[in-house]
């Protein structure tokens, strides 16, 4: 095939780029605009977001799969937020986390990401107003919640904004190509316990299996030790630049995380909205039946219902609780009221947008 065939479509693709460019300068001077009318308000607004990314899969047509027009008009209003002004984004580091991957996805890659060595101290750096927002996460579908951040829910002044749901892919990676002279494996606790099959059937019983404090430490104990594998995922094998020895290796096929966005600011309806429960009530018989109906008489569904001991009394309970709906919702509004009358405490600790992407 003669490249000739394909000047045109090239002289075609030249003219509609030049086109996109236009376009895309023109929205970020839109994007300039309504920051300067913003004024000291938040610039990010995760309802806005959530809109744009639906409205655009809803117009997609092809041959473009909806994923990916969503992917790109998430980076689209990265950079146009960049504009009015570029945000901070506090994550469990170090870089190469899934963490900071769940922070990416949901911000694009124009906001700036800080590492913190605990998810605690990435609460506090958005409290102390140093950084923007927080990414945590919350929970894993083979693994379950994520205590410590359910227990900072509970007395953080920070609101949900928003959930990041991600794939978890794990690889087993070293310095070399070579599966042979492997004597230890590192990887997060977490990820040892998801890819506990796969690592018992392929690699030899001598070889040690040692937890660390995350997949992107794992990959940088590897990246300096000939003799170790990492479990971790593809973002830190690309910062350690360690080989794939084998990809997707977690047992669970559908193995994701979630993760909340914490701000200072309360999220406007979207739409389609969860909100995100810390409620406690004395243990007496039948209590659960009494929290969960005020809900089942407003129709409201429920996505979570988990119950963790209270660090005030020995078997006293928090329940951290999701339904669908935001709080500025009628039916919502009816249903805490109707919890608040049964409960010693409720927490409304965020409404935000379902994760689009
Ligand atoms: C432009 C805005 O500001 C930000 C950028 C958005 C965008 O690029 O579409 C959407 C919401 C905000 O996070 C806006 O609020 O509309």
């Amino acid at each position: 095939m003669s490249d000739e065939k394909l000047l045109p479509h090239r002289q075609a693709i030249d003219a509609i780029d030049g086109e996109i460019l236009q376009l895309l300068n023109r929205r970020a001077a839109h994007a300039r605009a309504i920051g300067e009318l913003k004024g000291t308000g938040a610039v990010y607004r995760p309802e806005r977001e959530a809109q744009v990314l639906r409205r655009i899969q809803d117009l997609n047509a092809g041959p473009l799969p909806d994923e990916a027009v969503a992917r790109l008009f998430r980076e689209v209003m990265s950079e146009c937020l960049a504009v009015e002004r570029p945000l901070t984004i506090a994550y469990l580091g170090p870089q190469g986390t899934f963490t900071q991957q769940a922070a990416v996805k949901h911000f694009g890659h124009a906001a700036h990401t800080v590492a913190c060595a605990t998810v605690d101290e990435s609460l506090r750096l958005v409290e102390a107003r140093q950084a923007d927002y927080a990414v945590a996460p919350v929970e894993n579908s083979t693994e379950g919640s994520v205590g410590r951040t359910l227990d900072l829910l509970v007395s953080t002044p920070l609101k949900i904004c928003g959930e990041v749901v991600l794939r978890i892919h794990h690889h087993l990676l070293r310095q070399n190509n070579d599966l042979n002279g492997i004597t230890v494996v590192y990887a997060h606790a977490q990820a040892l316990a998801q890819c506990h099959y796969w690592l018992g059937k392929n690699l030899s019983d001598s070889v040690r299996r040692v937890a660390v404090s995350s997949n992107a430490e794992a990959a940088r104990l590897a990246a300096e030790q000939p003799d170790a594998a990492a479990v971790a995922g593809q973002t830190a094998a690309e910062i350690y630049a360690l080989h794939k020895l084998a990809e997707n290796i977690e047992d669970e096929p559908d193995n994701t995380t979630r993760f909340l966005v914490l701000g200072h600011q309360h999220t406007a309806p979207s739409g389609r909205d969860k909100t995100s429960l810390v409620v406690s009530a004395p243990n007496r018989a039948g209590m659960l039946n009494r929290l969960v109906e005020p809900f089942t008489r407003a129709g409201i569904s429920m996505s979570k219902f988990e119950s963790r001991p209270s660090r005030n009394g020995l078997w006293e309970y928090l329940f951290f609780v999701d339904i669908e709906g935001h709080g500025d919702d009628a039916a919502v509004r009816q249903a805490l009221d109707g919890l608040r009358e049964r409960a010693a405490f409720v927490k409304v600790a965020g409404s935000y947008p379902a994760a689009v992407i």
